[in-house]
């Protein structure tokens, strides 16, 4: 039987004595590809942060490829991408090359150095973003939008088997959120990596992502677009009008590729 990616088991979470998080059960397939939604303020970048094992939660219980969290070691199969990735120190003294060599290097053991094939990776994988030009330039002298392709680079060089991105496409210009998109596309349909997508755009997100989680302190909703689509108690909750705007753009999307 295939191992989960993730499973939360009734996790709560709390920062000092306010609950943020409450009664979270889910799990996680391989080859999932999960749109994260929700109003400002209802958790989602808590939760991302608590299943990466950078908040301690409170209750509950977090396993990651069939390992408890708490005993867990293989972080360097999980790609991380936070939200804030515009605020970078303007005197951090690393290249491009040098940031996105760092997603590399996690995921080798000893000799941790950078071959010539692993700067071919590097390349390619800042050919895809747009940004093989900037390789040689210091991180704190580029735009937001270049630092989070960076960053992007980073958390995607070492082949991750689960990915996790905060609004990864805030800083990004439409073509290069177009290719940021296929390149998560291809990265899920070939090769079965796992995606969570952290989202405000909820107009978009059923072009990309399988699934739909929706959290407002609880899991609001989970589960796959047609469900989300068809189901009344979502058009009782979200209103007739939220669910069109997505269940629109799924349609229509469906109707392009299929
Ligand atoms: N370090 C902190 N200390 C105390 N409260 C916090 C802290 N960080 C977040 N919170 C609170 O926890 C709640 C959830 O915040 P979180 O950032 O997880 O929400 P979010 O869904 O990611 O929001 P957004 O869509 O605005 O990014 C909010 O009420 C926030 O004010």
């Amino acid at each position: 039987m295939p191992i989960d990616v993730l499973s939360v088991e009734r996790l709560n979470f709390y920062y000092n004595s306010t609950e943020v998080l409450s009664g979270i059960s889910l799990v996680i397939h391989q080859g999932d590809y999960i749109g994260l939604v929700g109003p400002n303020g209802s958790g989602k970048t808590t939760l991302i942060k608590v299943l990466l094992g950078l908040l301690p939660f409170n209750h509950g219980r977090i396993s990651l490829f069939g390992q408890d969290i708490v005993s867990f070691k293989e972080w360097n199969r999980i790609g991380y991408l936070p939200q804030k990735a515009a605020s970078i120190n303007p005197r951090f003294p690393a290249t491009v090359m040098e940031i996105a060599a760092m997603g590399l290097l996690a995921s080798k053991t000893f000799p941790r150095y950078i071959r010539h094939r692993d700067r071919e990776i590097i390349e390619d994988t800042l050919k895809s973003l747009g940004i093989l030009d900037l390789r040689n330039r210091l991180i704190g002298e580029l735009s937001g939008g270049q630092q989070q392709r960076v960053l992007l680079a980073k958390a995607i060089v070492g082949n991750p088997d689960f990915l996790i991105l905060d609004e990864p496409t805030s800083a990004l210009d439409p073509h290069t959120r177009e290719r940021f998109f296929d390149l998560l596309r291809e990265m899920n349909e070939q090769r079965r990596i796992t995606i969570i997508l952290v989202t405000h755009d909820i107009a978009n997100i059923g072009r990309y992502s399988s699934k739909l989680l929706y959290l407002d302190k609880t899991i609001i909703f989970y589960g796959s677009f047609l469900d989300f689509c068809e189901s009344s108690d979502v058009t009782r909750l979200f209103g007739s009008f939220a669910q069109h705007i997505i269940c629109h753009r799924h349609d229509h999307n469906n109707r392009k590729t299929g």
